[in-house]
């Protein structure tokens, strides 16, 4: 969009017939979508206001993904017609470089395309992991892509994996009431967050009967008719229904005839670029999953525009962020921006912490909210915002808010705007202000 939008000539070639990518067919569209839908069950179920005694109704997987695929239509036409007002003209087919200015399309009938530009951008993306010893044909195992062809209703569900896939389908299928067994292939949750968040994780997983298991590797899988066992390597068996596997991700590279161009992507499939996505053959461009960290719909985003800007005016002043913001939708939400207390510990950066419990919110009482917490690291000296960690409902809206702050230059991040302003009231967005009281109010006179 950006390059057209520059008045450059663009042409997109997708594989599937619909556009939007594994963001909008397999990945962030339909997992959010399914997420939203079983914390409004478990909100209906909780609230003395609808659960009046009688049987609710229960609600299963395939019931939640009609209501997903809704969605997904939506995103996917959007995008459509966002391309045609702009004259980007899709070609519909697998792509694979020919020499480094030729790309052949392979259509669906095995006819082929040739089409030439000036610079190519690679956007190919990422596919789950699949261990090789893994037979993901069999009915009763899956991964984050095929499991959103799920037709049963699974009692206990293995979920392989526990980074944010796997936490994430971990709170869908517990709150469908399933019995989830989480296998983890380290030692704690999310260990990127800061720890008293990740903790606050693994403590209501463990409230809601999430079966947690740290440090397990599996060493191999047995399928019978009505079930699915998996052998870990510490010797335990695990029996399911269906296993879910979300153990990483691996490049779109492989069907790109890279050698073509001399191009050579790294054991997980990923590309190489610099500070504007310009790849090692100076006019080819990669961004999104495919080169990896941080492998976020929100940041490709932003990567295809700063590369558009470098690609249409030779250079691009802008960057991306340092400061990646994480929301992690779980049930409950987490979200967090800049640094963790163990890293301005490590680095031995003078910090006060300032915390707002969403119980004490008056917000939060009335929506029913009450679990959750706002922290603010700030430094000691200088004032200024150094993170800001959210647990909690709508904990991946609240961060932005510190986010803004965080982002101000020339004095302008400091904590005590959060105490010189007005907050709408009641709100969420208060937790700043009680947050930044308390945390002040820690500080030596
Ligand atoms: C379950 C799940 C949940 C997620 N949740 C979040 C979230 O909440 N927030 C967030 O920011 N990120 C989330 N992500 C990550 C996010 O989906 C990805 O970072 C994002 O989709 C990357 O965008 P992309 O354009 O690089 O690749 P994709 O969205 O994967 O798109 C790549 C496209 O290239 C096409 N393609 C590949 N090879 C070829 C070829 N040879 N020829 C033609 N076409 C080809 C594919 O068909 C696909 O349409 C999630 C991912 C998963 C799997
Ligand atoms: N809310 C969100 O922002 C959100 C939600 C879901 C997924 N995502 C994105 O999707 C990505 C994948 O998530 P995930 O939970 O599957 O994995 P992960 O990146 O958390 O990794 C899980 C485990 O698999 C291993 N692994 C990763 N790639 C591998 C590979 N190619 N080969 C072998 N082992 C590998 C990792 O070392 C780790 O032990 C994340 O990096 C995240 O950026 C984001």
């Amino acid at each position: 969009m950006n390059l057209s939008k520059n008045n450059k000539k663009v042409a997109v070639i997708e594989r599937h017939e619909a556009v939007g990518g594994g963001c909008v067919h397999w990945g962030t569209i339909p997992s959010k979508a399914l997420r939203h839908s079983v914390s409004r069950y478990i909100e209906y179920k909780t609230n003395p206001l609808f659960n009046t005694g009688d049987r609710l109704a229960r609600l299963t997987f395939p019931d939640i993904l009609r209501h997903a695929s809704s969605v997904i239509s939506k995103q996917s036409n959007l995008r459509s017609s966002f391309y045609d007002r702009n004259r980007i003209q899709m070609f519909q087919g697998d792509a694979r470089f020919i020499d480094k200015h030729t790309v052949e399309v392979t259509r669906q009938d095995g006819s082929t395309e040739r089409l030439t530009a000036k610079t190519i951008v690679i956007a190919t993306g990422s596919r789950p992991y699949r261990p090789p010893e893994v037979d993901f044909t069999h009915s009763r195992i899956y991964d984050s892509d095929t499991i959103l062809g799920l037709t049963h209703d699974p009692h206990r569900v293995l979920i392989y994996g526990a980074g944010v896939i796997g936490c994430e389908y971990a709170s869908i299928f517990k709150g469908l009431g399933a019995k989830v067994d989480l296998v983890n292939t380290r030692d704690r949750l999310l260990a990127f967050m800061d720890t008293e968040i990740s903790d606050a994780l693994s403590y209501h997983f463990w409230n809601s009967g999430i079966v947690i298991r740290h440090n397990e590797e599996f060493d191999h899988i047995e399928t019978r008719d009505d079930c699915v066992i998996m052998h870990l390597k510490s010797g335990k068996r695990v029996k399911a229904d269906c296993i879910l596997f979300a153990n990483g991700r691996t490049g779109n590279t492989d069907k790109l005839n890279l050698e073509a161009i001399g191009l050579k992507p790294d054991s997980r499939g990923q590309l190489k670029v610099n500070e504007t996505y310009q790849t090692e053959i100076d006019n080819v461009y990669a961004v999104g999953d495919v080169i990896g960290y941080p492998s976020l719909a929100s940041a490709a985003f932003d990567q295809g525009r700063i590369a558009a800007d470098a690609i249409s005016c030779g250079n691009c002043d802008e960057k991306l962020i340092i400061d990646i913001p994480a929301g992690i939708y779980t049930i409950p939400e987490m979200s967090s921006v800049g640094k963790t207390e163990q890293q301005l510990t490590a680095a031995k950066v003078p910090y006060e912490v300032g915390r707002a419990q969403f119980k004490h919110l008056a917000r939060a009482q009335i929506a029913g909210t009450e679990v959750g917490t706002l922290k603010i690291l700030f430094h000691t000296e200088t004032k200024e915002v150094l993170g800001v960690h959210c647990f909690g409902e709508r904990a991946s809206e609240i961060v932005h808010i510190g986010q803004a702050i965080m982002e101000q230059k020339n004095g302008g991040n400091n904590i005590e705007y959060f105490v010189n302003t007005t907050f709408n009231y009641p709100t969420m967005a208060e937790a700043y202000r009680v947050a930044a009281l308390n945390g002040l109010n820690r500080l030596f006179k």
